[in-house]
């Protein structure tokens, strides 16, 4: 757990870059930090792991205050992840994943196990890749040996600073998703800034908008989407709306007022899980497939486009009514 007590931290220039704070990432849980320019979130990163002090407030992880660990004790603790993964070009890629481990001593065999083991989760044979250099690889490469490097003294904590920002979208889409892949099994505690909304939707269990230092709203995707605190969260998201909307909706949230039949033979319909987003059905339905038969439980749907879109508003006038 890592948790943020009206943390404030004003630069000598006398700008308030963070302004009083305070928020909580569970075990466990994706954190992302959005937000207009200049708001504040890389500030909130660095001073979790200390390389900014702030000038008022606490940071505590596992309920001790950060002051009170020394920085490079507490940074072994803590992968970092950043845009450009800056390797060391003098060293191979097998040693630049495993400088966590070596610091933290662990026997050459177990740091070799370690290194092997996430180099094959994160699509770098370690055949074709262990003794090659930073210059050899790809950007997409490269940043793969950086989540690596960043996960292998196993931390329970990363911090992930705008980490897919450099890639190609086809790279950022692939190297996101075997991240997530991973992660999925490790269910590490990740503060996370972004300032892609589709990335910040599809990986944080909750999203903290900022603004000037401040947070605007801390919620789920849903709340910050459904419920917004006010003008500015309701406007932020405008400009991808209706994507993050058909992306956070799960087919099983509108299934009430879906066309629900016990007949679940229905012969050359392809068939999509009930938790499968709104957006991956319309996917379907937008490029040439007619219907598509959703599977619940012991029932089925058979839908089309409009059924869903229906479904979609009837969605988001009963949230407004039950969380307004
Ligand atoms: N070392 C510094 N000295 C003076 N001002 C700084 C320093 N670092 C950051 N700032 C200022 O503090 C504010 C917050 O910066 P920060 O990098 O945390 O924002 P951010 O939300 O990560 O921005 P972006 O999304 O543009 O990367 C900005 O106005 C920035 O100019």
């Amino acid at each position: 757990m890592v948790s943020l007590s009206q943390v404030t931290k004003r630069f000598e220039n006398d700008h308030l870059a963070v302004d009083s704070l305070s928020l909580t990432v569970k075990e466990g849980e994706t954190m992302v930090l959005l937000g207009t320019s200049g708001c504040g979130k890389t500030t909130t990163l660095r001073m979790i792991n200390r390389l900014i002090q702030p000038d008022a407030g606490e940071i505590h992880i596992h309920n001790k205050p950060i002051s009170a660990i020394p920085p490079a004790e507490l940074r072994k603790g803590i992968g970092y992840v950043m845009q450009q993964p800056g390797l060391f070009p003098h060293y191979t890629i097998e040693q630049n994943i495993g400088i966590v481990p070596t610091l933290l001593g662990w026997k050459s065999k177990d740091i070799q196990q370690r290194v092997h083991t996430l180099m094959n989760q994160l699509h770098l044979p370690v055949a074709n890749y262990a003794h090659k250099y930073a210059h050899e690889l790809s950007g997409g490469q490269q940043q793969r040996v950086g989540l690596a490097r960043a996960m292998a003294g196993n931390p329970s904590i990363l911090l992930m600073d705008e980490p897919f920002g450099a890639l190609d979208p086809a790279t950022r889409l692939h190297v996101r998703n075997d991240f997530m892949e991973l992660e999925a099994s490790t269910k590490k505690t990740i503060i996370m800034v972004t300032h892609d909304m589709e990335e910040a939707f599809c990986m944080g269990n909750r999203i903290c908008l900022m603004h000037e230092g401040k947070i605007v709203q801390l919620g789920t995707p849903a709340e910050l989407l459904f419920a917004p605190a006010n003008d500015f969260v309701r406007s932020f998201f405008d400009s991808h709306r209706t994507l993050l909307e058909w992306q956070v909706i799960p087919l099983k949230n509108i299934e009430k007022w879906l066309p629900l039949q016990t007949d679940n033979e229905q012969d050359n319909i392809p068939v999509i899980s009930s938790s499968d987003s709104c957006w991956k059905a319309l996917e379907w339905l937008t490029q040439g497939q007619e219907k598509l038969l959703i599977k619940t439980g012991n029932n089925c749907c058979v839908v089309d486009k409009t059924h869903i879109i229906d479904a979609i508003h009837h969605f988001k006038t009963e949230y407004k009514t039950t969380h307004g």
